[in-house]
């Protein structure tokens, strides 16, 4: 179901299992940033509000979406229980979007598949920074809180399975 249609940033705390002994990790591009600002602060808003304790929350930032690769490996080494990668990719006029949200989508599986860490993809792939805002904050909800929500429910599930 498309955004357009469905807002998945509003979240029921009944349904999502506390998130007080957890830790995670929050690795943040600095490309587009006021859009992954946006996109982080409704991460951190959603994991305080759902329970985690905010010395629980690690932050680091990476130049681009593609480092987010290589931030994302780090952090698992850091023993965290979930990791938010959080990037914005908007597309220029060549197939560079092409090659880095192919990059970093991939990348990023590659951690799941190798690694006992969740690692929760929230790279906004879009066609222009409007359609950004409206998903970081806006009309369209922020993918950064739904995040944190699959952050919560998958660290749980690496918990207790
Ligand atoms: N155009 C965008 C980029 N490009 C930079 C790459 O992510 C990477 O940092 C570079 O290729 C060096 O390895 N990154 C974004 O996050 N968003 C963009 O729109
Ligand atoms: C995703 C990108 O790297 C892209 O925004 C860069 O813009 P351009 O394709 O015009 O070089």
């Amino acid at each position: 179901m498309a955004t357009v249609n469905h807002n998945l940033s509003n979240y029921d705390k009944n349904t999502i299992p506390n998130a007080k002994d957890f830790r995670f990790g929050i690795v943040v591009s600095e490309w587009n940033d006021t859009i992954t600002n946006g996109l982080y602060q409704g991460a951190y808003d959603a994991l305080l509000d759902c329970g985690a304790l905010s010395e629980n929350i690690i932050k680091w930032d990476v130049p681009g979406s593609f480092e987010l690769i290589y931030g994302s490996k780090k952090m698992v080494e850091y023993q965290v229980d979930a990791v938010i990668a959080i990037g914005c990719v908007i597309q220029g006029e060549t197939k560079h979007f092409d090659f880095v949200c192919e990059g970093v989508t991939h990348g990023i599986k590659e951690l799941n598949l190798n690694s006992d860490t969740p690692v929760i993809f929230c790279v906004l792939t879009d066609n222009t920074m409007q359609q950004s805002i409206d998903r970081s904050g806006g009309k369209h909800g922020n993918k950064g809180t739904e995040a944190a929500i699959a952050a919560i429910k998958m660290a749980n599930l690496r918990r207790n399975r």
